[in-house]
């Protein structure tokens, strides 16, 4: 489980993020994060797994206190926490099955990091994941022959071989045309819904959000306004989470109280 509690993120820049979160995000669920730009989306995804620090409140993230973890705790963490992001952050000019290999790296002796030799077992693991997405076929191709489709599943992959709990998703589909957009959403409904996995991700696209997450989170301001079943995220609740210019609504929320 995810748990925020009163929590704020306060940039050095004196930027507020994040004000007073309260959610609950129980294993398995398929949750999108939705807002103007500029609401907090990211920063509230990138807390949990500690890439960003919260400045207030406490984040538990399945029993971890996720603020007090130092060093080596969270390189452990985040073994449990896969991330994708807009930019897939691939190694282009090397093969699919390499970049999925490089999720073992941090785990491998010292001699093997230096060789670039992995094991049987982590060469299997990584074709694993390469067929969990549907692109085993490509392994030996180079990443940069493939679509950002492709590319973006390869990400996946590369995730889903370090076995995480959590998979977090920064704007997944923000550079991806409708149809390949589709088939990677339906990568992630897919692995939510065979491999019991919880997925947060943040997402411009309202319509998909809605197509796919069974639950919404929207926030506005740094604040989550509205937080509930896709199904009853009507119009009307859309437009309160889009309404306005992010600084004009902060002035606003202080005035109005949240929606939820
Ligand atoms: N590293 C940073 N340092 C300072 N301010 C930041 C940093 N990252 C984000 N911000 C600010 O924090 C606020 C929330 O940004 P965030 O990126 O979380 O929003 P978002 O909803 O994900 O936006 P977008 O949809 O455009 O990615 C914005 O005012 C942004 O300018």
């Amino acid at each position: 489980m995810i748990e925020f509690t009163n929590v704020d993120k306060v940039y050095p820049n004196k930027v507020k993020a994040l004000e007073n979160i309260n959610l609950k995000i129980e294993n398995g669920e398929f949750v999108a994060v939705i807002g103007l730009s500029g609401a907090g989306k990211s920063t509230l995804i990138r807390c949990i797994n500690r890439m960003h620090d919260i400045t207030k409140g406490s984040l538990i993230v399945d029993g971890t206190n996720v603020g007090r973890l130092k060093g080596k705790e969270i390189r452990n963490f985040r073994k449990k926490i896969g991330m994708i992001f807009q930019s897939f952050n691939l190694i282009t000019r090397t093969t699919v099955i390499k970049n999925v290999l490089v999720s073992f790296v941090p785990e491998l002796p010292f001699w093997r990091k230096i060789t670039g030799i992995f094991s049987k077992d982590h060469k299997l693991k990584a074709l694993t994941a390469l067929d969990q997405v549907g692109i085993l076929e490509k392994a030996y191709n180079r990443v940069d022959q493939l679509s950002g489709g492709q590319q973006q599943r390869v990400a996946l992959a590369r995730t889903l071989a370090q076995n995480p709990d959590i998979l977090l998703a920064d704007e997944p589909i923000a550079s991806l045309d409708p149809v390949t957009s589709k088939q990677v959403m339906d990568d992630f409904r897919r692995i939510n819904q065979e491999m019991d996995m919880t997925v947060l991700l943040n997402i411009h696209h309202v319509e998909v959000a809605l197509e796919y997450a069974d639950r919404i989170i929207g926030v506005r301001g740094g604040q989550v306004v509205y937080d509930g079943p896709a199904n009853e995220a009507t119009d009307e609740v859309l437009d309160y989470i889009y309404k306005g210019n992010v600084d004009e609504v902060k002035q606003e929320l202080h005035e109005e109280g949240a929606y939820v």
